[in-house]
């Protein structure tokens, strides 16, 4: 149970509440202190529920050394339109706001302190459909109350937007909020059952797939990755709570995410980190080129060595190194790249896997910064770049949302993390959407990439009870 009623906090709220009176304008308060014991994760965010449903952000990295929950959202950031840079738009907003800010947090440690979740759509230069209008693109949002478990460290921070019409009974009820949140359990949540599962465009999608090898062959461009869709229908709404729980079971060695937008929720179990940064370290991963995984592990590890020793499998991750390391080289002093790739065994599928290692060179490289440069590698776009989302923009008939773009968080001080947001899908009320998508060279056969990214779809298929696993 949290105790956050020492007299310094309320010393410290008050000079927000004077500064914020002064300069007639609302000021962060953020408080964080460290927690003796804390309910498992899930728990937490399960029993938070009834009091912020629809305002609930997930993350936790795949070494559970970072989870983060943050629960209701006191200011969100924005982009809808192509009007300006969204992402040095986020980072001026973001810097603005902390100018002002009165932060106590006594602990050096990334994740801690207030920080924004949230992520970016695809492609800015198309227009969101109905689906994906609340996020727009790019949401990110500053939670009330959040929960860090860094390293085993347990964290709380509360967040507070003190206006002058703010007084002290603003942190006392939040306070009690948070000992409530801390005092409930998860109320008995009826399980929500698949009664409709279909592939969207099966069939067109490997022609497009055959279009794009085409294009490929003839020269115009080297790779491109091209999605698709499923849906999938509910008898009641689906919790993202009960998606979450059976994605950390059953894909735990990945990034679990989870973005509510009122009743849509963005939810996945992502194997691909875009980008890390503590400090002046980085930390990319080349994610690219797949085979499936058979349950049985002899095999497996054949199919690895098969993976490993694919000429079309190399090629297509070979794209993805170039342009990382390419990307990233101007912003370090030092950079370390192993020469071949490794294998990442996923539950369900195997990966082509190199990890890019460096140094930033300045201390204005934010974050953002490398997001922007990075998205969307070849892993997800293409190469070249413009060539391919533009072919994506031609080919796929529907708006990938934030599916295969980064999503994450970044804190005060700087420190944060992107995953690529794939093995993902849109949940709204009974219905839910999937994606996924494969790398496509001009050796590629649309019925084996058509089959690749049948296995791309079953960890959330799984994860919402689907069929055919
Ligand atoms: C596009 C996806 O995955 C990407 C494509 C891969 C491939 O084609 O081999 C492998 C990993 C990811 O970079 C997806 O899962 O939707
Ligand atoms: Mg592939």
């Amino acid at each position: 149970m949290p105790i956050i009623h020492h007299s310094t906090i309320q010393q410290q709220f008050n000079k927000a509440l004077e500064k914020a009176s002064l300069d007639k304008r609302a000021v962060l308060f953020s408080y964080t202190e460290e927690l003796s014991s804390f309910a498992a994760p899930l728990d937490l965010f399960s029993a938070s529920y009834s009091e912020f449903y629809g305002e609930r952000y997930f993350w936790k990295e795949p070494n559970d050394e970072v989870i983060l929950i943050g629960l209701g959202s006191i200011y969100s950031l924005r982009v809808n339109q192509q009007t300006e840079n969204r992402f040095q738009y986020i980072d001026r907003e973001w810097e603005k706001l902390l100018a002002s800010a009165y932060i106590f947090n006594p602990f050096d440690i990334s994740g801690t302190g207030p920080l924004l979740m949230g992520g970016f759509s695809f492609d800015s230069e198309t227009e969101r459909d109905q689906n994906w209008t609340s996020f727009g693109n790019a949401a990110f949002h500053l939670p009330q109350i959040m929960i860090s478990s860094i390293k085993g460290q347990t964290f709380l921070t509360i967040n507070i937007m003190a206006t002058r019409n703010d007084d002290e009974g603003t942190l006392e009820l939040l306070q009690e909020k948070v000992q409530k949140l801390f005092g409930s359990t998860d109320q008995n949540k009826e399980i929500s059952n698949i009664v409709n599962q279909e592939e969207l465009n099966a069939h067109e999608w490997k022609e497009s797939v055959a279009l794009a090898v085409n294009a490929i062959q003839e020269g115009e461009l080297d790779k491109v990755v091209l999605s698709r869709r499923m849906r999938l229908d509910f008898d009641k709404t689906i919790l993202p709570e009960q998606v979450l729980s059976r994605l950390w079971m059953e894909q735990h060695q990945s990034y679990l995410f989870a973005l509510e937008e009122l009743n849509h929720c963005f939810t996945g179990a992502s194997p691909e980190r875009l980008i890390l940064k503590e400090n002046d370290q980085i930390l990319s991963t080349c994610l690219a080129g797949s085979i499936k995984r058979t349950g049985n592990a002899a095999d497996d590890g054949l199919l690895g060595l098969e993976l490993l020793n694919d000429r079309k499998n190399r090629d297509e991750h070979q794209f993805v190194v170039k342009m990382i390391s390419d990307v990233l080289d101007p912003f370090c002093i030092e950079m370390s790249i192993p020469d071949t790739p490794e294998v990442m065994k996923m539950r369900d599928i195997q990966h082509l896997y190199t990890p890019v290692r460096g140094k930033v060179n300045n201390t204005g490289t934010t974050l953002l910064k490398l997001v922007e440069a990075l998205h969307p590698t070849p892993a997800l776009g293409g190469i070249p770049r413009e060539k391919a989302m533009e072919l994506i923009r031609e080919v796929e008939n529907s708006d990938r949302g934030f599916y295969g773009a980064p999503v994450g968080w970044f804190d005060y001080r700087g420190n944060g993390e992107f995953c690529v947001a794939i093995r993902s899908g849109l949940l709204k009320e009974n219905e839910a959407i999937l994606y996924s998508g494969c790398g496509i060279v001009a050796d590629s056969n649309p019925e084996d990439e058509y089959i690749e990214t049948g296995i791309k779809f079953k960890p959330m298929l799984r994860a919402l009870g689907g069929k055919n696993l």
